[in-house]
């Protein structure tokens, strides 16, 4: 299987889970690739590759700023994401009740809104917690990858 984690970011603590997820992947995959996702051009999304999202939230429940433009391009360009699978790593704070993790769930609506499909569970780093958000990670990992490799996700 070959993966990409993409990350969306504004002071860089989702880039850091992204990295050490990549890094974990490559210790048994051949084929990993880290991407912010303000470099990513949603067209080029297939269902070759399995994706994990990790993403921040900011401002009220919004979009980290690394994500903006992607979400931006997504919009305009709607891309069929039909056969696509991915799991999603959402980071906030419950200091933030009422948005509490919400900025990655707006790209989790738009992947699903174009048929992709999220596997696994959803995952989420509380910024008020004592967990760092690698190790819930890479705890989260593998679950995602027991349900990636059956063949309805492969
Ligand atoms: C100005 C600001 C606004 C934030 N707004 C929210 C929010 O509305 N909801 C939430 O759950 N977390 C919110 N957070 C918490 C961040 O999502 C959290 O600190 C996260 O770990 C940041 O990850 P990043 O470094 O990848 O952007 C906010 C943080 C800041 C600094």
């Amino acid at each position: 299987m070959k993966f990409t984690v993409l990350y969306g970011t504004e002071s860089g603590n989702s880039e850091l889970i992204a990295e050490d997820l990549g890094a974990k992947l490559r210790e048994t995959e051949l084929d990993v690739e880290v991407h912010d996702l303000q470099d990513v051009d949603p067209a080029d999304l297939t269902p070759e590759r399995f994706y994990l999202v990790v993403c921040s939230t900011h401002g009220d429940g919004d979009l980290p700023n690394t994500a903006i433009p992607f979400a931006e391009a997504f919009d305009a360009a709607l891309p069929d994401l039909t056969g696509l699978h991915y799991a999603m790593f959402g980071l906030g704070d419950t200091f933030y009740e009422a948005t509490y993790s919400q900025g990655s769930e707006h790209i989790d609506r738009r992947f699903t809104a174009q048929g992709a499909v999220r596997v696994g569970e959803y995952g989420r780093h509380d910024a008020s917690s004592w967990d760092l958000g690698s190790d819930l990670a890479l705890e989260w990992l593998p679950g995602v990858l027991e349900v990636a490799s059956e063949p309805a996700a492969a």
